[in-house]
């Protein structure tokens, strides 16, 4: 049998009751009694709640830790790997925009000449993320890291300049496409604007300044009509927000080599086309529905004129990337300081010979074997340009650029590629 002070001070404290009945010295025994009883049973809470919390932490921290896919030892290694330079004289870069089709090219030809690459790339799916996947694997193999992350994130910038003293930037993180603007207008300002601007900031603040090499567009010409376009030609008309963004960057640019010091290039791509490239572009999504069987819908301008486009092969611009790369003089500031003026260039990237969109459709049947269901139709309003036409010659005099792929030999190279990765049914890639 239990003693009956055992059954009056029951061991759930909130059933306690004093017994106004029994003596006062049993009531004060009873009294000091309980009174350590509830002492103890408020240090146990106090270290109860005190330890729950201190879990909670760690599983709140673990957790912000287990999810956040950068920070830590053994990312830190990563990344340093990934930046060792292989040969004399070579640069480190941190190339933006690593998983995309521009990007990892670069990245690639990088890579195989020796300079150190690491990668950032946020694998948003404005189109299909595996892609970006598979192109984040094959840079895997060639020992490049690719860093998952945005350029929003000023947090994860000032660390990879802390693991890191990059020589170089080739900021290729960017929203493309033209039409998809008027879709998802804000998607243009956070990538464009926003995250060239924190990029800015991080660049301008480290230690030494890095060099700054970035994709501007062809799109910045708009409503231009005087042909080839040259860098000195009007940009103040754009004809879609991307165009837009992509002109406010050259000007953002602009005001962080002349207050910072930091030295800048801006490359006006002219639609990059190859291998690895972007389902959303033209001659992809061609390939895809003229495979499938599906019609294709083919723009044509005012009056019925063929649109044109100086389509760029890919090798050629990873050529006009890194020749722009290897020619970019320093950044001239420290500590957030200009010390004296540094270089500011824009350059065009194209291929100098335009060809209209029902030939490149002419040019995918012949090397597809299948015959094209075009549905043609009147331009609608939505950004599109009707031509464009590059004037390279600032390019060949301060980058040795001179483009050697024409559109036939290039979507040849694309076709063999893309039936190797997609098959004939444009399927599931094939393994
Ligand atoms: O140089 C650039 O700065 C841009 O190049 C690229 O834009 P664009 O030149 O517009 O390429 P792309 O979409 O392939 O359309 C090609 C042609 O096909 C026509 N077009 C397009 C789609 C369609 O369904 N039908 C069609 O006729 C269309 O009217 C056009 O005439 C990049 O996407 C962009 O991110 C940017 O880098």
């Amino acid at each position: 049998m239990p003693p009956l002070e055992d059954e009056t001070f029951p061991s759930t404290p909130g059933k306690f009751k004093i017994e106004r009945s029994h003596t006062m010295n049993r009531q004060l025994y009873r009294c000091f009694a309980s009174t350590s009883t509830m002492f103890l049973w408020a240090l146990f809470l106090i270290a109860l709640t005190a330890s729950y919390l201190s879990f909670q932490g760690f599983v709140d921290s673990g957790s912000r830790y287990l999810s956040a896919s950068w920070g830590g030892i053994q990312w830190e290694k990563q990344v340093r790997t990934s930046a060792q330079i292989h040969r004399q004289g070579g640069m480190s870069v941190l190339v933006t925009g690593a998983a995309g089709f521009v990007g990892s090219h670069v990245s690639l030809a990088l890579k195989r000449r020796g300079d150190g690459v690491v990668g950032l790339d946020n694998f948003n799916d404005y189109y299909d993320p595996s892609l970006k996947k598979a192109r984040k694997s094959l840079l895997n193999t060639h020992e490049v890291f690719i860093v998952e992350g945005d350029v929003n994130d000023a947090k994860l910038l000032a660390k990879l300049f802390d693991v890191v003293a990059f020589t170089h930037v080739m900021h290729l993180a960017a929203q493309a496409g033209v039409r998809y603007a008027m879709e998802n207008p804000q998607s243009y300002v956070h990538s464009n604007i926003a995250g060239l601007v924190t990029l800015l900031e991080t660049c301008k603040s480290a230690n030494p300044q890095p060099a700054i090499v970035w994709a501007s567009s062809s799109s910045v010409y708009g409503l231009n009509e005087k042909v080839p376009f040259s860098e000195s030609d009007r940009t103040d008309q754009p004809a879609s927000l991307y165009a837009a963004t992509k002109k406010a960057g050259e000007e953002i640019t602009h005001t962080y080599n002349h207050i910072y010091g930091l030295s800048i290039t801006g490359l006006r791509f002219f639609t990059v086309y190859g291998p690895w490239g972007r389902p959303d572009m033209a001659y992809f999504s061609f390939t895809r529905n003229i495979l499938q069987g599906k019609p294709i819908t083919v723009y044509r301008g005012k009056n019925r004129v063929d649109l044109a486009r100086d389509f760029t092969y890919i090798d050629d611009i990873v050529k006009g990337c890194v020749g722009s790369l290897d020619t970019a003089g320093k950044s001239t500031g420290s500590g957030g300081k200009k010390r004296g003026p540094a270089p500011y260039r824009i350059f065009n990237l194209g291929n100098t010979s335009p060809v209209t969109v029902p030939t490149l459709v002419s040019i995918l049947e012949r090397h597809l074997k299948v015959k094209a269901k075009r549905n043609i139709v009147d331009m609608p309003g939505n950004g599109d340009v009707p031509f464009t036409h590059a004037n390279i010659s600032s390019a060949r005099a301060e980058l040795g650029y001179k483009p050697t792929t024409d559109l036939q030999t290039g979507l040849k190279k694309f076709v063999k590629w893309y039936l190797s990765y997609y098959g004939y049914n444009h399927g599931k890639p094939v393994n």
